[in-house]
Order: C-alpha cells, then sequence, then structure tokens
C-alpha cells in the first residue's frame, strides 16, 4: 500500500522585499506550497521565472516550488495562513486590498516590525480593527532576524506569538525548517513591542558609531536601552520575559552588532552628519525605526515611561541635538543628569523586572526538554 501523502498546506505571503521573499523561502523549504505577491509585475516575474530577487536579495536563488504573482486574488486564493510584510505605513491599504480575496478562516500573520505612525497601533491590532476575523486568528512573528543571512540559510529561530496559543503552534509549524527554528508564545504585546523597540536602540548605537565612539558606549546603551525596552513594553501589557527572549534581546543583539540592519545604518549616518531628508534618500529599503520615535514617544508619555534614548533619537533626527552629544544613559527623559536613577541594582522597574525575567528565562531553558515552548 503506497504510504499516504498530506498535500502542503496552501499559504500566501504579501510583500516581496528582503523579509517577505525570505519568508517565503523559508515556508517553501518547510513544505508549504506558498504563493507570493509582489506589487510590481516585473518583480513577480523576475522570482516566478529567473528564481531570484536580485535587488532585495542578491545572490539568492529562491527555491524551485516557490511561486509569484502580482495579482492579490490569485495569491490569497485557498491560502490557510497569510504572512504580511509590507512596510507598516501601508499595512492598512493592503489589507483593504486584500479583505475581498482572504479565505474563511485564515490565519493573519503579521512579520512587520513597526507601528502606524498615525494612530499608534500595532501591526496585529490593524489587521484586528481592519479585517472582520477572530482575534484568535492573528499572529505575530518576531525575532533576530536579518534577512539576507537568513536567505544564505544560516540558522536562526523566531517567536511567534498569538493570544491563541493554537493558531500560534499551527503557524510554527509551517514556519519551521533545517535553518529557521519557531518558538511560540501568546504575549502578542511583548513580542511586537520587541520588534518595534529594538529598532530604535539600533539606530542610537547606528549613530554612536557613525561618531566614532567605541563598544563601551555602545555596550551601555545596549544593556540601559533592554531596560528602556522592557520599562515600556510592560506598562503596556508584556510580559517581561519576552522582552528577555529572542523577540527583545535576541534581536537587540542582532539589529545592534550588524551593518545589515537599516536602522543601524541610518543612525550611522545621521551619526556622520547626514541630515534626516539626506539618509531618508539614501536609504532603499524600508527603515522601520524612523517612523516609530513619535508614536512610541507619545505612547512613552501616556504610561509616564522615561525612554531617554528614545528622546535623544529624536532629537538627533530634528536636528536639535549634535550627534556627538549622545549620551542617552547618563540622563534622564528631559535630559537633566540622572539622580538615584543612576543605581543599576533594580531600582528602576526595569531593571527589576528584567533581572526576574532573565532569571526565569534561564530557570525554563534548563527545564525544557524540548524546547519549543517560551521566548
Ligand atoms: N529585512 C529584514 O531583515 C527584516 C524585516 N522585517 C520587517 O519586515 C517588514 C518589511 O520589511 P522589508 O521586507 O525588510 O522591507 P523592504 O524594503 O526590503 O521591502 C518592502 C517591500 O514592500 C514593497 N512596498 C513598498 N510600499 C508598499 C506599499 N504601499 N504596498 C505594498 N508594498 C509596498 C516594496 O516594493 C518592497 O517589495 C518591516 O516591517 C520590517 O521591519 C522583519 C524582520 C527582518
Ligand atoms: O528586524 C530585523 C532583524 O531582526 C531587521 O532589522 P532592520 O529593519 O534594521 O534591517
Amino acid at each position: 500500500m503506497k504510504p499516504k501523502v498530506h498535500p502542503a498546506t496552501r499559504v500566501a505571503v504579501l510583500g516581496a522585499g528582503s523579509w517577505g521573499t525570505t519568508f517565503a523561502k523559508i515556508l517553501a523549504d518547510g513544505g508549504a506550497d506558498v504563493v507570493l505577491w509582489a506589487r510590481r509585475p516585473e518583480l513577480a516575474k523576475e522570482i516566478a521565472e529567473g528564481r531570484r530577487n536580485s535587488d532585495y536579495l542578491p545572490g539568492i536563488n529562491l527555491p524551485v516550488g516557490l511561486r509569484a504573482t502580482s495579482r492579490l486574488d490569485l495569491a490569497l486564493a485557498g491560502a490557510e495562513q497569510v504572512f504580511v510584510s509590507v512596510p507598516s505605513q501601508s499595512l492598512r491599504e493592503n489589507l483593504i486590498a486584500a479583505e475581498p480575496y482572504l479565505a474563511p478562516g485564515a490565519i493573519i500573520v503579521s512579520l512587520m516590525k513597526g507601528v502606524e505612525r498615525s494612530t499608534g497601533l500595532r501591526m496585529s491590532e490593524v489587521i484586528e480593527q481592519v479585517l472582520p476575523i477572530d482575534p484568535s486568528r492573528i499572529a505575530a512573528i518576531s525575532g533576530p532576524n536579518l534577512a539576507l543571512e537568513i536567505a544564505k540559510e544560516q540558522p536562526t529561530a523566531a517567536v511567534v506569538s498569538s493570544s491563541s496559543l493554537e493558531t500560534a503552534q499551527a503557524v510554527a509549524m509551517l514556519a519551521n525548517t533545517r535553518y529557521f527554528r519557531s518558538y511560540v508564545n501568546t504575549d502578542v504585546i511583548g513580542t511586537e513591542f520587541g520588534g518595534v523597540l529594538k529598532n530604535l536602540i539600533a539606530v542610537a548605537i547606528g549613530i554612536v558609531d557613525g561618531v566614532g565612539y567605541g563598544e563601551n558606549t555602545k555596550a551601555s546603551i545596549i544593556t540601559r536601552g533592554l531596560v528602556e525596552m522592557t520599562d515600556f513594553a510592560v506598562a503596556y501589557g508584556a510580559h517581561p520575559e519576552t522582552l528577555a527572549g529572542l523577540a527583545g534581546l535576541g534581536d537587540l543583539i542582532a539589529t545592534c552588532q550588524s551593518p545589515l540592519s537599516r536602522n543601524n545604518t541610518a543612525g550611522r549616518l545621521l551619526g556622520q552628519g547626514y541630515s534626516i531628508t539626506d539618509v531618508t534618500k539614501q536609504m532603499q529599503q524600508t527603515t522601520e525605526g524612523l517612523a516609530s520615535v513619535g508614536p512610541i514617544l507619545e505612547l512613552a508619555r501616556a504610561k509616564g515611561v522615561e525612554m531617554p534614548i528614545v528622546e535623544q533619537v529624536r532629537q538627533v533626527l530634528a536636528g536639535t541635538l549634535n550627534p556627538r552629544d549622545i549620551a542617552p544613559h547618563l540622563t534622564t527623559d528631559s535630559g537633566e543628569p540622572q539622580g538615584e536613577r543612576t543605581i543599576d541594582d533594580g531600582q528602576a522597574h526595569g531593571s527589576a523586572a528584567l533581572w526576574g525575567s532573565l532569571k526565569r528565562t534561564f530557570d525554563q531553558l534548563r527545564h525544557s526538554r524540548r524546547g519549543t515552548g517560551g521566548n
């Protein structure tokens, strides 16, 4: 008797930039039947016929089974899971265009790391607002995931997060291949904010690099940055463990130390003295951090969270702070030298929460048998 062959799960990836194309490759290599939607017909043709996306992923051969189209209706027809990877500011308009073609019961997965500038909403919140689907069918993926490294099949991991563990697991089953491992959690707030906030710290690190300061400055900004990220995310209901995991600390390390990061690159140019107008012109690809600074500071103010690093990034972007004077880890939000908050012993809420969460993460790792849960 012939062995029973399960048909591959049909999925769609919307957005054929560096991350959308890389994620389509992950899913195809993991065995899914993937259709990648590119806005431009010539790009869809290059991917479908040449198995290349030479502008975004130079030198990468895409899997033979990966299909591509510039027609949303064809990409979405029968797709059980839809992975969205367009610039955050265009998510709303793309969802409106996609809605008529979504299969009933489809799971929608955000691959994006931004907030909507006009509303301050996270990507899963925009999805929930625009589409008539149950929130339990929405997921978000985040982690140390520099696209080009993954396209070269260098191994890494990510977190799939959904308010429904079942949904997160269904997505993680597909987003799994020999070079990409998906963990699951149910902390959507922490997972999404981790991705948004590390971009801002990476801009600060880029500025410091551009100015020519060294490793001590960067290490202290990264460390205080993680506290700032944790303070902010916890104030919005995140679990501190998430910020100590792949979607927080993991992504912070990857983005702050890699020249592949667009946020880091934009910061470096600012540190070298280019204006934000010049930087925006030079950046060929999506640089989410530049759009997130304003809304994140507004959200921080609403909860009374101090974000001295993000505040100084804003000032450099606005041209009101000389990049050489960046020393956000030495000041408070208002620019005053720190008083008791210079004590690095857990006085700050973030430090205490972070320490507790790091300890829990280590405990979890020690006790985890198969390591598929957690963050
Ligand atoms: N590149 C990376 O390493 C990673 C990126 N991400 C996130 O993925 C999201 C997408 O970023 P990338 O793929 O890196 O950007 P990208 O700049 O490489 O590609 C963006 C794609 O969206 C298209 N696009 C631009 N405006 C559009 C619109 N109005 N409607 C539809 N498509 C439009 C562009 O033509 C391009 O194909 C961002 O939120 C980013 O933070 C997340 C993890 C890793
Ligand atoms: O999110 C990323 C890596 O995890 C990509 O970072 P950039 O958007 O800065 O390139």
